[in-house]
């Protein structure tokens, strides 16, 4: 693998929701260049469309316009998402869920569960292995998120406001945690947030208003 090496493009990649006068341009030509170990912050108020061109990034949503392209080196586990909130599944221990991608790529349990507790430790939360979802806070759940991620070791990690429920102390340590699982994978990094904090955070920033992308550091 090349440092270089760029995972997705977005060219001029559009997405609409509806149709007729009900349309919502959620993401306008948007151009966007992915590359190995980057790390993008995309930044804007709530309705923006950030998590829309989250999405398009993650092949979730198609373009309804322009083209995404993703590199094919990235396959089919290439992609690690975390969402906001609410996303571990309640009936599994945290190292189960964070053991749970792997299980699903046909890793042994045993393997799977030994990732887990690693990836847990390296973000702070090995503590947290026997406890279910239900028993841990929302700021550890989306480290335990991050830890989930980190143990799928993708190329390139999609983070829809990891951070957009929790006080800014709680937000630094999940980026914390994030930032962790990026460097010790090697992974790209795209976070989308509405605060400039954990924006700065980030090696490059992109301000999206009303559906539109900006260049880097490019103020509206
Ligand atoms: N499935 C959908 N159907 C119709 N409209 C949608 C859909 N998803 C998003 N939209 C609209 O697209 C626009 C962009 O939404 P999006 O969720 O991408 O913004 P966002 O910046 O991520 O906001 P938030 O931070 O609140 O999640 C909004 O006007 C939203 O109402």
């Amino acid at each position: 693998m090349s440092s270089d090496e760029t995972l997705v493009v977005c060219r001029d990649a559009a997405l609409t929701f509806g149709q007729g006068p009900q349309a919502v341009v959620a993401v306008h030509g948007a151009d966007l260049e992915i590359g190995a170990g980057d790390r993008l912050a995309v930044v804007g108020p709530s309705g923006s469309g950030k998590s829309s061109l989250l999405h398009l990034l993650a092949g979730l949503e198609q373009p309804t316009s322009g083209t995404v392209t993703r590199a094919t080196s990235l396959g089919p586990y290439g992609i690690g998402l975390v969402f906001q909130g609410d996303s571990l599944i309640p009936a599994l221990s945290v190292a189960e869920n964070t053991a749970l991608p792997l299980v699903l790529a046909d890793r042994s349990e045993a393997r799977a569960r030994d990732a887990a507790l690693a990836a847990l430790a390296l973000v702070d939360a090995a503590d947290l292995a026997d406890r279910l979802p239900e028993e841990i806070s929302g700021g550890q759940a989306q480290r335990v998120a991050a830890a989930r991620v980190l143990a799928q070791e993708p190329r390139l990690i999609l983070a829809d406001e990891p951070t957009g429920r929790l006080d800014h102390a709680t937000g630094a340590r999940v980026l914390d945690a994030l930032l962790t699982a990026a460097d010790h994978t090697g992974a790209a990094l795209v976070v989308t947030t509405h605060d400039p904090v954990i924006a700065a955070r980030l090696t490059v920033r992109r301000t999206m208003r009303d559906g539109r992308l900006f260049a880097p550091e490019e103020v509206p």
